[in-house]
């Protein structure tokens, strides 16, 4: 099952563009034999200023047609690292060929593309920076498939 980060701004240099690289590394490496991955980042940036609508029919656009889609969101629902990772098993043991992971801008993801989400996750009720928010999205996707393949990088 091939997994997709569909968010609003380009990634510049930077701690946050260290950590998403190495997490998507290690993702793909870990994922390859568990049927996950690749991991691909599809970017979307509205330069008109028609803030979460413009950027929701861009988002639209770069999503894999049939993908699970996944909304990450503060209101979401909040999961264990081990919950992650049987909702990615669930995904790909139901024959899904895509799962879709929707990162907003700063004013959010528009409530029309919300409403269309198979599912929505939480980080946590505190909103974090959407960079941020993709980096600690690729770390738990690396986790997730850690804890599938049984290493022992996830301890509790
Ligand atoms: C700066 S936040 C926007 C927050 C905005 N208040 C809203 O209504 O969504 C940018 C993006 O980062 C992601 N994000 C931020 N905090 C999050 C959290 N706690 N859980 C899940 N995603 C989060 C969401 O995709 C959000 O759209």
């Amino acid at each position: 099952m091939r997994v997709q980060i569909c968010a609003v701004g380009r990634l510049r240099a930077g701690p946050e563009a260290s950590l998403i690289d190495d997490y998507t590394t290690r993702f793909d490496r870990t994922g390859r034999a568990l049927g996950l991955g690749p991991l691909s980042i599809s970017e979307v940036e509205d330069k008109k200023g028609g803030g979460m609508k413009a950027e929701a029919t861009l988002l639209q656009r770069a999503l894999p047609k049939g993908a699970v889609l996944v909304t990450m969101d503060e209101r979401g629902k909040l999961l264990s690292s081990p919950e992650f990772a049987s909702k990615l098993a669930e995904w790909r043991d139901a024959g899904r060929s895509d799962v879709a992971f929707v990162i907003g801008g700063a004013d959010g993801i528009d409530p029309s593309l919300r409403a269309q989400a198979d599912f929505s996750i939480s980080l946590g009720k505190m909103v974090w920076p959407h960079m941020l928010a993709r980096a600690m999205l690729c770390e738990q996707l690396y986790r997730a498939a850690s804890i599938l393949a049984g290493s022992p990088y996830h301890r509790t």
